[in-house]
Order: C-alpha cells, then structure tokens, then sequence
C-alpha cells in the first residue's frame, strides 16, 4: 500500500561492524524503524540488538525473512554472501539494500537484478556517497559547462593497516575478499556516475597478498577521449578523493567516499588561471540520506532501476579489470560481457 508517512521496517542480516553504522542512520531516518538483527548466534543477536536499540532479534538470517512485518533488509555479509541472501530476501518480498561489491561477477549480480524484478522488490548497492547533497551538486555543476570538455577522472581510495588482519574479510577470497571489491567499487563506481556510460577497454596491474589483490591501480578508456584512472590498497594511508579534469578547469572532491568528519562537506573548482572557488555542503549523516532515499523509493511504490544498473555496471569493470590484472591484457568490455 502507498502511503507517504508510513514506517518503514528494517531487518539487519548480520552483525557487521558497518551495521553499527546504519543502525544509527536508521534511527536518524524519517518514518524508519530498526525491527530486526538476525545473526547465526542467536546470544549475540539478542546482544547486539540490546546495544543498537533493536526491537527485537533472531538467530538465522532465514529466520529474519519470515518476519512479516518487515519490509527492507539490510545485507552486510561478506560479498560471497550476498548474491545468495539477496536472492532469498527479494523471493520473500523484501527490498534489499545490499553492501558492496554487489556480487562476486556479473552473472550473480545479474541474476540478483532479476529476482528482485520479479519480485518487485528494489535492490540497491550500500554506496552512501552517491545519496549525499554534495553528490547532486558536484553532479550538476559537471553537467554544466563549467569545467569544458571532459578528459580526466582520476580517483583513490586507499587506508594503511598497522598489522595486516589475517582473519578480515577483505583477504579472504573465499569470502570475496580484495581491494578491488572493497575500495576499487567506489573509484569504479564514480567514474560510471561521472561520464554516464560505461568505458570502452579497462586495463588493470595489482600487487597479490596470499590470494586477493592487496593493491589495484586500473584505468579506463571511454569515448569522446575520456580517461578514467584510480588506485586502491591497504598498504598507504588514508585516501578518498577524486579529481574531474576538463579543457577549462577541473573539480577536486578530497573525500568523496565518506566526508572528513572535521569540516564541512566541500569541493573546489580551479580554472586554467588558478582562480579557484571553493563550494560547502550541508553535513548530514551520508548513511542517513541513503536509508531516507530507499525509504522514500519504497513508500512511492516506484522502484529505481537506475540503482541495480549501477551497481552491475560497477561489478562489469570491475570484473573485467580483475581478469585484466591476472592476464596482463587490455580488456574490451565487449567482447568481455555483452549487455
Ligand atoms: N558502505 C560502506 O561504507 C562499508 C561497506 N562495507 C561492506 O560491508 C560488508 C561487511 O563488512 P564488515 O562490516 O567489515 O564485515 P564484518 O566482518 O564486520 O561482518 C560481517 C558479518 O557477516 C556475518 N557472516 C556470515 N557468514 C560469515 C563468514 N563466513 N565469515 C565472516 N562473517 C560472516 C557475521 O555476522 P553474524 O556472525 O552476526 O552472523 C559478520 O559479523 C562487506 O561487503 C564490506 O565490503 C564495510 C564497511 C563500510
Ligand atoms: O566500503 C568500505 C568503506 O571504507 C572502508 C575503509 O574505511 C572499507 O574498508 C569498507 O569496506
């Protein structure tokens, strides 16, 4: 039923130490309640839920999707993880809001689009940047003429462990562990949202640790002589920003991915004169404006496609910048995979 107030129902599959995060954005949310954190033990659910003010908890992920009353989950399971319970989540009609990377390729990616389709559920990634203000303004100002014609999208985003967490999921591959899927999601994922459209051929260099990617450097080739080039990693410290370069100017965001929590959200414009402006945002929570977005999409009863087709996208480069890396060639998003 459409009703513009009424209260969305979240369910939370896993306690993920990100969930801690949108557990607040949640109860920041309008007409937004946390109902339900499911975890495989059912002690530190119950826990879990008394410590992030959780109506009430259960101890199966499959246990969650029978709750009626629930109308969204939140997945921030591993990413080998997702495909499966994104898929079990849409057949029992709820909206899913699914981590990053979306999937472990772009048939599973593909195939999550699909069920949540049919079952006419939205699906969306967990990039909490693209729901920001700032977001819709550096978008239109780089759909203006301010900066000429396009040519250069570089970007990072990068952190530096002190002691390498054997146990974490991000060097797991098993679990879909590496830089690429962790950090690379969102370099990849900017440079989709700034060009509009998918590059041509991807090349891809990384450094291995055991068997995941510790370190990724990728470049991209649109049309129109557009570039696209990042670095990602776990080896240099922390680095988030991205720079869109064009004939008259170029705009620089040096903390894209999540704003620095000591100033106010900004960006700055800087012509061929050196002549630069600097613009500011209002601060809310980025994890906030995306529950309210996905809310808002669920309360319309109209579901955003433009979220899944992003998110594929993403998983498209990203793959094909990984078989890049392991077959040192340039990769043509063609012939690697069809529309
Ligand atoms: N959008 C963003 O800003 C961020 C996104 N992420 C993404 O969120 C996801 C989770 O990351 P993170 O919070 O670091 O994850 P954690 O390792 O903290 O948590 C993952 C959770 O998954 C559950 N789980 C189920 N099966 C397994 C398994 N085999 N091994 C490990 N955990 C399992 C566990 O919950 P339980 O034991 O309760 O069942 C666990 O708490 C990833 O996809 C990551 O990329 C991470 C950080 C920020
Ligand atoms: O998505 C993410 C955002 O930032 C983190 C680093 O601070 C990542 O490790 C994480 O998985």
């Amino acid at each position: 039923m459409r009703d513009s107030n009424r209260t969305v129902r979240w369910g939370i599959l896993g306690t993920a130490r990100i969930a801690e995060k949108i557990s607040v954005a949640i109860h920041q949310a309008e007409n937004a309640e946390l109902t339900c954190v499911a975890s495989r033990n059912p002690v530190k659910a119950a826990d879990w839920a008394k410590k992030h003010r959780v109506k009430r908890s259960v101890g199966s992920y499959e246990a969650l999707l029978h709750d009626p009353e629930i109308d969204a989950v939140y997945i921030p399971l591993p990413p080998s993880l997702h495909g499966e319970w994104t898929v079990r989540a849409a057949k029992a009609g709820k909206h899913v809001l699914c981590e990053k990377p979306l999937a472990l390729n772009v048939n599973q990616a593909r195939e999550m689009r699909r069920v949540c389709l049919e079952n006419q559920v939205q699906l969306m990634d967990g990039v909490m940047w693209y729901h920001h203000p700032r977001a819709k303004q550096i978008l239109d100002l780089i759909r203006s003429d301010t900066l000429g014609e396009h040519r250069r999208l570089t970007s990072a985003f990068t952190f530096c462990w002190e002691t390498i967490p054997e146990n974490d999921l991000r060097l797991q591959r098993n679990l879909g562990g590496g830089s690429l899927g962790d950090l690379g999601w969102y370099c990849i994922g900017a440079s989709l949202w700034a060009f509009n459209e998918l590059p041509q051929k991807v090349f891809g260099t990384a450094r291995p640790y055991h068997d995941v990617d510790f370190n990724f450097s990728g470049i991209m080739w649109f049309s129109k002589d557009r570039i696209a080039s990042f670095d990602c990693g776990f080896d240099v410290s922390m680095r988030k920003w991205f720079e869109l370069a064009g004939t008259k100017g170029s705009l620089v965001c040096d903390d894209f991915a999540r704003p620095w929590e000591n100033r106010k959200p900004q960006f700055h414009v800087t012509d061929s004169y050196g002549n630069s402006t600097k613009y500011e945002t209002e601060n809310p929570l980025q994890e906030t404006c995306m529950i309210n977005h996905f809310c808002k999409i669920i309360r319309s009863g109209h579901l955003e496609q433009q979220w899944p087709d992003l998110g594929i996208n993403t998983q498209r480069v990203l793959n094909a910048l990984d078989y890049s890396a392991r077959t040192e060639t340039v990769v043509s998003l063609a012939d690697f995979f069809p529309a």
